[in-house]
């Protein structure tokens, strides 16, 4: 892990980690490494580049958290940005769920090593949730998961009223969400201002599409 660009980003967007949480990232940029020697679990491996990708790019997540709320990680893979954020906000309660049972083992292993209380992984498909979770997070949010539209179809049911979907993008999604107007306000969402952001060292622009739940 590159320290020097983990506090750097973590002053920029005004958070405060402990000793402990800077540690709890570095081993798990550790064990990543360390697993995916003998499982693949992502192509991104040298330091500054995880560093950027998978720990600073999910931190932009933290701050649309609000303390107590339920969130879930669709299409979570190795666990960015859920593991990331049960590490920072430790009032979350972090839900996530990936199809591929490697990617959720390891995800339990790193809660396990880490004590993440607040950190809940589950193997399936997210289609699935629907019939026992339906309304049941304040937040739901994907990472690099599907298209806008599957996305706004699996995760709308999912989140409370007044709650929100936030789906983390490309720098481009303006111009997807322009065209999905109608879907989304049929999923009872109202489109709320992206956040934009630029990843460190030229790693690439990023937006944030957050969606209310009207109704
Ligand atoms: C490209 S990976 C992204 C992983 C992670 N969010 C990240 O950004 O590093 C997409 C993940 O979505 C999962 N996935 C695809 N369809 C799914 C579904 N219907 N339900 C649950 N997981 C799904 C895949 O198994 C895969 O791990």
């Amino acid at each position: 892990m590159n320290r020097e660009l983990l506090t750097k980003a973590v002053a920029e967007l005004n958070l405060e980690l402990t000793e402990q949480q800077y540690g709890a990232c570095e081993l798990l940029l550790q064990e990543l490494l360390r697993w995916n020697k003998k499982i693949n679990l992502t192509a991104i491996t040298g330091r500054d580049e995880m560093t950027i990708k998978h720990l600073i790019d999910s931190l932009h997540l933290v701050p649309e958290l609000r303390p107590g709320d339920r969130i879930l990680d669709v299409g979570s893979g190795a666990g960015f940005p859920a593991l990331v954020l049960a590490i920072v906000r430790p009032d979350c309660l972090i839900t996530s769920i990936d199809a591929v049972g490697k990617k959720i083992s390891f995800q339990k292993h790193i809660g396990r090593l880490l004590k993440l209380t607040n950190l809940e992984p589950l193997h399936g498909r997210v289609e699935l949730l629907a019939a026992d979770r339906s309304g049941g997070f304040d937040l739901v949010t994907s990472r690099a998961f599907s298209s806008l539209e599957l996305f706004v179809e699996l995760a709308a049911p999912l989140v409370s009223v007044g709650g929100r979907l936030v789906s983390m993008r490309g720098i481009d999604a303006e111009q997807e969400v322009g065209l999905l107007k109608e879907s989304i306000a049929a999923a009872g969402l109202r489109v709320e201002p992206a956040v934009n952001y630029r990843l460190p060292l030229k790693m690439g622009g990023r937006s944030l599409v957050i969606m209310r739940k009207a109704r």
